[in-house]
This record gives structure tokens, sequence and C-alpha cells, in this order.
């Protein structure tokens, strides 16, 4: 299988309230950005990493994060956009051309275990678009502008979805630019696929995926890595 994968950073880390990005902040001493870095950097099927940073810290995230640890495989920057999206697109349109797979990872998720992404891309291999994610614990209530609730969907058809999302890489392009050409923003790349007519499969993931978004993620991650449960 040839892969690309796609690692977005070039977000505002706005929920976090910190002065620095989240991706570039320590857990068990290394930035947020390096694990998932890491992960992907010892699958073999992997070719390239295209790591999505903003225009201002594209030197940061070189000196602090790609020269200070090693990997093994050419690691690509490129600059991100104001929404997730727009950063995912520039990644993408940057990955190799002859690669038959990209697989999309959040740089703030970064307790992404390799087992599972090798999982993501067998089945993405199958389905051509595939997502990561976890039945949800709690139920789950709509509700109106007031807060009233509206209704309480059936709980067994509930997951969480997370990254890695993985796709064939023409589909995945011709998704977004789609998206584009409508101005249709979306919180995942699955949906632009959905959007599509695609069937897009939800694999498994791993409740401890998580997404680093406020300080007591880092709490959580760190305790993660530190009692080795990983
Ligand atoms: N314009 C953006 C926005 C987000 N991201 C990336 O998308 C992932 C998920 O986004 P989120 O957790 O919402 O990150 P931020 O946008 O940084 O957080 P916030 O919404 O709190 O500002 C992160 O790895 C983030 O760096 C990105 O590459 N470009
Ligand atoms: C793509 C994603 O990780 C799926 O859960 C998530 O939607 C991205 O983060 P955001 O907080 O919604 O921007």
């Amino acid at each position: 299988m040839n892969v690309s994968a796609v690692i977005v950073a070039a977000g505002k880390g706005i929920r976090m309230g910190h002065t620095v990005n989240k991706v570039y902040l320590p857990i068990a001493g290394k930035p947020v950005l390096y694990y998932s870095l890491k992960t992907f950097d010892e699958i073999d099927w992997i070719k390239e990493i295209v790591v999505v940073v903003s225009k201002e810290e594209i030197e940061y995230c070189k000196e602090n994060v790609i020269k200070r640890y090693f990997f093994k495989k050419p690691v690509k920057l490129v600059e991100g956009g104001s929404e997730r999206q727009y950063s995912v697109y520039n990644g993408i349109i940057n990955t190799e051309r002859n690669c038959e797979i990209i697989t999309i990872h959040d740089g703030a998720r970064p307790l992404i275990e390799k087992e599972v992404v090798l999982k993501a891309l067998k089945e993405a291999y199958l389905y051509k678009a595939v997502a990561l994610g976890v039945p949800v614990k709690d139920t789950i209530k709509v509700v109106d502008e007031k807060n009233f609730i509206l209704n309480t969907p059936d709980r067994k058809y509930l997951w969480a979805i997370q990254t890695p999302q993985v796709f064939e890489r023409n589909l995945i392009i011709k998704a977004h630019q789609k998206a584009l050409e409508d101005g249709f923003l979306g919180t995942d790349d699955t949906v632009l696929v959905e959007r599509l007519g695609y069937k897009v499969k939800v694999v498994e993931g791993d409740y401890r995926n998580i997404k680093i978004t406020t300080p007591e993620d880092l709490i959580v991650a760190e305790a993660f890595l530190k009692n080795n449960v990983l």
C-alpha cells in the first residue's frame, strides 16, 4: 500500500487558552505534535508525512519538532488555512500524486496507536473512505435554541468520530473541491465524502485517542502516557 499521512496542526488552540499553540505544548516532556508524527513514522505503508502548520509557525515547527526529533520518513511542511477544512485541503493537494491512500489526522490527537491506524488503513483499502470512532457512552439529546429537548436518538447508532480518517486520494480531493465550490464547511472530512453520496465506514477506534482541546486534556493524556497504558 502506498499511503501519505496528512497531520493538521495549523489551529489556534483558542479553547486551550494558552499563548502557545496547543500542538507545541509538552506532554511528558515532548510536544503534543511529536507523538502522532512518531506513530505515523513507524508505519511501513506510509511513505511521506505532510504536516500542515500556520505560516507564522513554520520555522518554529521545523526547529522544535521536525529537526529536534528523528523521523525516518520525509516530512513536508505546508501552510494551513483559516479553518481546519482549508488546512486539510492544502495538505492533501501537497501529497505525492502516486499515493493511493491518504490518512488525515489531527495533530491535537497525540495518543493514536499504530495498531489502530493499521486497522483503519486496511479497511480503507476495502471501503475507500473510513473514519475511526467510538460508541458514545452518554445519552445524547437534541435540543432547541432554548435548551429544551427535542428528541433522544437511539444510542446504539451514535458514534463519536475521531481521526485518522482515511480515503482514496482522488476521492478525498474531489470531495474537498466540491465543498469549496459549494461554500460548504464541515467539522470533519467524512462529511465532505458523504455529500458526494459515498458510504463511509466507521471503524472502532480507541477511547484514549482524545483530542487535546482544553487544559484538563493535557493532564489526562500525560496520565495515559506515564502509566504506560497505551
Ligand atoms: N485552521 C485550522 C484549525 C484547526 N486545525 C487543526 O485541526 C485539529 C483539530 O482542531 P481543533 O481541536 O479545533 O484545534 P484548534 O482550532 O487549534 O482549537 P480551537 O478551536 O480551540 O481554536 C488540530 O490539530 C488543529 O491544529 C488546522 O490545522 N487548521
Ligand atoms: C475531525 C475531528 O477530530 C472529529 O472529531 C474534529 O471534528 C476536529 O476538531 P474540531 O474541534 O471539531 O475542530
